[in-house]
């Protein structure tokens, strides 16, 4: 293996706490929520996932770059963690399908990535304080700045961040010939999620997050989709309201993640910041309406009121997270909508969950 002169660098937790390791090769600062993923495979997948925005990313697993990176394997065009945090970072790569090193598509992001960390240390200390902003620099001469700096960085409570991953335009995706339209709310949408669509014969029209219903609408879709994304959804009040209007006109509505939140949120459901997130590919969840469980690909740091879902007579609670019984899913009984936590498209992750896809085009058809 080539040898790398590589920085000294640091993390600093937003209540002063250091770790130390090494800059990959690119110099400087991020900041963003530091946040830990357990899952030990689909490391590209996790860095383009949008949801991810203004998130700084913690790999437990111990060698991230080992398979290198593909351009076809993305869940967005760019790498949307705000830096990444690991332990050991592999320069060699083998694979033989393989486009690029992860160096290299970092480079070609411009993303910083400190490596020589003790991940175990820090993962362990975040899981018991919490979820805070936190920095990482190169400049580990000038922590005192760098504290300065990372005071004055918004919280990720209340922030909203879909309108800077969201499309600025309008787009379509699949076969403009197949059975049915789903018009799309992109407020962080994942490649996967599209391509799961388009594959159960749907022609998607995807729409920035601040479109109107009457947009969505005039595409004269089957059914409408609210995507996964990042941030917090309470300030996205534009989705919240075209998640009203879908649901006063009945029309099929299924929504993931942050679209899971924004429905209940539109049904007067609230959301709150969970201690620590859910993130990665093994997270069991049991199916209420079944009685399966399934084992899904997570990432969220928010959740819906537990209390406040129980006494809504209008919601059924679908699907329950095993690990601390959060709510995994949710369908509103008068009306064809039903929406989940976690993530059916996977990408990373197992595909326990795809059979939510089938049952969404199932409810087209009513
Ligand atoms: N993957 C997502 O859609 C995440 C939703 C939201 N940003 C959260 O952290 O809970």
């Amino acid at each position: 293996m080539k040898y790398k002169q590589r920085k000294k660098a640091l993390i600093l937790l937003a209540d002063g706490t250091i770790f130390y390791g090494k800059s990959i090769g690119k110099e400087g600062t991020a900041f963003g929520e530091v946040c830990f993923n357990t899952g030990t495979t689909g490391y590209q997948e996790i860095f383009t996932d949008p949801s991810y925005f203004g998130q700084l990313m913690v790999t437990t697993n111990a060698h991230i770059g080992n398979y290198g990176t593909k351009d076809s394997e993305v869940e967005s065009d760019s790498v949307k963690i705000a830096g990444l945090i690991c332990k050991n970072f592999s320069f060699e790569y083998s694979r033989p399908g393989a486009d690029r090193s992860l160096e290299a598509f970092f480079e070609d992001n411009n993303t910083l990535a400190i490596s020589d960390v003790d991940t175990r240390g820090l993962v362990s200390y975040i899981r018991d304080n919490g979820a805070m902003n936190a920095v990482i620099s190169t400049e580990v001469d000038n922590i005192e700045g760098l504290k300065k700096q990372l005071a004055e960085q918004p919280s990720m409570h209340g922030l909203e961040l879909a309108s800077k991953v969201s499309t600025k335009e309008p787009y379509f995706y699949g076969d403009e010939n197949a059975t049915y339209k789903i018009a799309a709310l992109d407020i962080g949408i994942k490649k996967n999620i599209l391509r799961n669509l388009a594959q159960r014969d749907a022609y998607i029209k995807v729409f920035p997050y601040n479109a109107k219903f009457e947009e969505l609408e005039a595409f004269n879709p089957d059914g409408y989709f609210l995507s996964n994304g990042p941030g917090d959804p309470e300030p996205l009040v534009e989705a919240q309201e075209v998640a009203k209007e879908i649901m006063a006109k009945n029309k099929p509505l299924f929504g993931i993640c942050l679209g899971h939140q924004v429905i209940a949120l539109a049904n007067g459901i609230s959301t709150y910041k969970m201690h620590n997130g859910h993130r990665g590919i093994n997270h069991p969840v049991k199916n209420l309406l079944t009685g399966k469980g399934e084992i899904t690909s997570q990432n969220h740091g928010f959740a819906i009121n537990r209390e406040e879902t129980e006494a809504n007579t209008n919601i059924e609670i679908t699907h329950v997270h095993l690990n601390d019984n959060t709510v995994a899913g949710i369908r509103v009984k008068d009306k064809n909508c039903f929406s989940v936590q976690y993530h059916p498209e996977a990408s990373p992750g197992p595909n326990d969950s795809t059979y939510l896809f089938d049952e969404f085009i199932e409810n087209l058809k009513k």
